[in-house]
């Protein structure tokens, strides 16, 4: 099962809302929200103002990445905000631990992420604890970038010791995903892929994500 989050960070800002609603009727998932705060990544971008203008305007989940320094003093806006999902940098986090632990205990699904050059160990201490587990396959702050093949070894590496220790935790990848790119993700085990240029940048969005997902659930069959 394969699932698209389409990153609102590639919409049309000035119509943010009919951009939401016109991905969730073309069979998106999830909808991602990426959260900048120029300091862990050299961009602005959302708060928690921009999660909660958009909750009422989909069914959809909304999973917030958060690409922030001190992460904790932010959480519970986004939980109240509307958030279903949020994720917090492996590399931005000095208690990881307590940091998932707020999010879930807001009744968040709780995510960890990777940049693309973080090794799996840092989080093998987590995993009975997490939700989810993003990888990074650009380095975090913009869309449009090229995809980093060399994460794929990183997914099919964690997703082994997922089966291995019987965890239920779902792999993301985000960064550069198309309908050439997400295969080999697919195949090493992630399911949820977030697109933003290669959707949000298209003309006709809908047969671009259904192409992305059709291109993904091609190499589970
Ligand atoms: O978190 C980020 C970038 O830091 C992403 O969510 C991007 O927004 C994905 O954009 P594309 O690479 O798909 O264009
Ligand atoms: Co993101």
């Amino acid at each position: 099962m394969i699932k698209i989050a389409p990153s609102i960070l590639s919409a049309d800002f000035a119509k943010l809302g009919q951009e939401v609603k016109e991905v969730e009727a073309a069979g998106a998932e999830l909808i991602h929200i990426d959260v900048m705060d120029g300091h862990f990544v050299p961009n602005i971008t959302m708060g928690p103002i921009v999660v909660e203008a958009l909750r009422p305007v989909t069914n959809l989940p909304l999973d917030v990445h958060l690409m922030i320094e001190n992460p904790d003093a932010y959480i519970e806006q986004f939980a109240k905000a509307g958030a279903d999902y949020i994720s917090v940098h492996v590399e931005a986090c000095r208690h990881l631990h307590r940091t998932i632990q707020l999010i879930r205990s807001l009744g968040v699904k709780a995510g960890v992420v990777l940049n693309p050059h973080t090794p799996i160990e840092m989080i093998q201490h987590i995993l009975d604890d997490v939700d989810f587990v993003l990888f990074m396959t650009v380095n975090p702050g913009f869309g449009g970038q090229k995809f980093i093949s060399s994460v794929v070894p990183k997914i099919e590496a964690l997703s082994k010791i997922i089966r291995e220790r019987g965890l239920t935790i779902e792999i993301e990848v985000d960064g550069g995903i198309t309908a050439e790119t997400i295969g080999a993700c697919a195949k090493a085990g992630a399911t949820m892929f977030v697109a933003g240029s290669a959707i949000y940048n298209q003309e006709d969005r809908k047969k671009a994500l259904q192409e992305i997902k059709a291109a993904g659930e091609a190499v589970l069959q």
